[in-house]
């Protein structure tokens, strides 16, 4: 059987808090019937995504959006179907949404989007709507007290919302040490705390995740963490992307897209490469190595969730 490509245009419709999306529900006569999904449809001839998501928004829930921003591209073979999910990011429209189709819809808090049932290919784009558009990796601190400040800084500035505890230098227990200081920060302040260590560290500090290195990535046969645990991974090529979703990574890293002081020695992706792997990978994909904040628009453009760094947030 040669299967049917359907590209698809989806919307992540945010509230103005930000912290609700829109959900719809597909009518239960239709393929995928009774499932909750994100607005949209199928592209028609000759338009781009952006055109038929203005479209689509409009015919199915009847208002008229001003701007998007790309958010995620994920491929997905259902049996009788390949198709490629091209979802945006809404928060600016026109209009008071319903269901103009008779579907429900439902306004519905990002911590509440697990307990809907979604297509399959769904899984991804979940992610990649509650996670933020930076990842702030720690730098290399001696004193607590010192890395406690710049963190909170970070936190409290620049609004940082998703924090990769990376400390080579400490032992074990400076390590623990530093966690449990720094997840009470994180907490705080609404953001979420990934451990850059060994896995079973989750059993000792009850961080929101682990982030593992492309080694400790390449050593696994499953995921190390339960379900409700986020779990990332720093990658550099393919194959290190292809055994991320192998042992189902939440999200990735992707490095260096520029040289970096921290890492000289390693052969930069450029933006080309780059755009061709966050392609492949299929799943919520930062941009690392030599980013600025001012690299996140285009990070976005080329289809990443956006920047990580430690520069640009270590001040
Ligand atoms: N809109 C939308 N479609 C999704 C999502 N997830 C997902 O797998 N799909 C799949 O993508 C395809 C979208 O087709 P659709 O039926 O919405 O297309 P459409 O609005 O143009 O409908 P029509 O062709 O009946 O007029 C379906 O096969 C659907 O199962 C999602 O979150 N939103
Ligand atoms: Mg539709």
């Amino acid at each position: 059987m040669i299967k049917r490509r359907v590209h698809v245009a989806a919307a992540a419709i945010f509230s103005s808090d930000g912290q609700e999306v829109l959900l719809a529900r597909r009518p239960s006569i239709v393929d995928q019937g009774g499932l909750w999904e994100f607005p949209g449809g199928k592209l028609a001839p000759y338009e781009t995504g952006f055109e038929a998501l203005k479209r689509e928004l409009h015919e199915e829930l009847g208002i008229t959006i001003k701007r998007a921003q790309p958010l995620i591209r994920v491929p997905h073979e259902y049996p009788d179907k390949h198709v490629l999910l091209d979802v945006w990011q809404v928060h600016e429209f026109e209009g008071e949404p319903y269901g103009r189709e008779g579907q429900a819809v439902r306004w519905v808090g990002l911590d509440d989007l697990f307990n809907y049932a979604f297509p399959a290919a769904n899984l991804p784009i979940l992610r990649a709507v509650m996670l933020p558009p930076e990842y702030l990796i720690s730098a290399e601190e001696e004193e607590d007290t010192r890395f406690l400040s710049r963190l909170e800084r970070a936190l409290g500035e620049d609004g940082v919302r998703l924090v990769q505890l990376r400390a080579k230098t400490l032992d074990e227990s400076a390590y623990l040490e530093r966690a449990e200081k720094s997840l009470a920060l994180c907490r705080d302040y609404g953001a979420r705390l990934l451990l850059n260590a060994d896995p079973g560290l989750l059993d000792k500090v009850d961080a929101h995740g682990v982030h593992l290195t492309s080694e400790r990535l390449m050593t696994l046969e499953r995921r190390p963490v339960a379900q409700g645990k986020w779990l990332s991974a720093s990658t550099h090529d393919r194959v290190q992307l292809e055994q991320a979703t192998r042992i189902g990574c939440d999200f990735v890293t992707l490095s260096p897209l520029r040289t970096t002081p921290t890492h000289p020695e390693a052969a930069p992706l450029g933006w080309h490469d780059f755009q061709q792997l966050v392609e492949y990978a299929g799943m919520p994909v930062y941009a690392l190595g030599g980013m600025t904040r001012e690299d996140a628009n285009r990070a976005r453009a080329v289809g990443a969730q956006g920047i990580a760094s430690i520069r640009c947030f270590w001040r």
